[in-house]
């Protein structure tokens, strides 16, 4: 089991990446930011440097991951420590429920009381945040959010980097392109393209 996470990005979500990974087992913490030393804390865990005393100390650490919410900033960081030879943590919450079925990227986690369901295939570094629901075969490229309480009905499929907004819910079978940002509350019935921003009900 490991035991010590490296988390890069100290704020509001890799606070909550912290707590989680609390809660699963890892022991020990260490916050990375390019803010420090201005920034030396993050909620009650230090920040123990910039992302380069991360990579100077990978050997120390059992595995890292990014806690940085916006999407394309989270892939770039991610894949910067994959060529740096970093071992990218999984983080799932004890009362979190993943089927043993469902494949799970590396650098991706999911929050308390959130589900992904059979035969899901997430990509790396996918967030499926505090009580959403991902529902059976839906398909997550890199870098998805899918925001508190969201539901994605079965096999829905969702782009890299695409952000799913608080509530949102997605109806069976729609496939949202790469980059879309999905407003709060909105119920998406049909296909959405790359890059849009879609809010309301039906979501358009
Ligand atoms: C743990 C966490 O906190 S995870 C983060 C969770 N946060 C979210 O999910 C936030 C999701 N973001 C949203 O819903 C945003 O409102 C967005 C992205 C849809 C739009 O943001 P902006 O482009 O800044 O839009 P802005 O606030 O200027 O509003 C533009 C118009 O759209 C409307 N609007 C904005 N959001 C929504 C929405 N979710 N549903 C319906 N209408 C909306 C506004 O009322 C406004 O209408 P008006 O022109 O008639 O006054």
């Amino acid at each position: 089991m490991t035991r010590s996470l490296g988390i890069l990005g100290a704020g509001g979500h890799g606070k909550v990446i912290a707590d989680t990974a609390i809660a699963s087992g890892w022991r020990k913490i260490a916050f990375y930011d390019d803010a420090w030393p201005k920034k030396q804390t993050n909620g009650r865990w230090q920040v123990s440097g910039r992302s380069g005393e991360l990579l100077e100390e990978l050997g120390a650490m059992d595995s890292v991951t990014v806690g940085i919410g916006r999407n394309n900033v989270r892939l770039q960081k991610l894949s910067e420590l994959l060529e740096s030879g970093a071992t990218l943590a999984t983080i799932i919450h004890p009362h979190a429920s993943v089927s043993r079925f469902a494949e799970m990227g590396a650098g991706s986690v999911v929050f308390a009381s959130a589900v992904v369901n059979v035969d899901c295939v997430l990509g790396m570094g996918c967030i499926v945040n505090t009580g959403a629901t991902v529902d059976r075969d839906c398909r997550l490229a890199a870098c998805v959010h899918v925001c508190p309480g969201v539901h994605l009905a079965s096999d829905v499929t969702v782009g890299e980097g695409s952000f799913i907004g608080i509530g949102a819910v997605v109806k069976e079978g729609v496939t949202i392109g790469a980059n879309v940002v999905v407003g709060a509350g909105a119920v998406v019935l049909h296909d959405v393209p790359d890059g849009v921003t879609i809010m309301g009900v039906p979501a358009r």
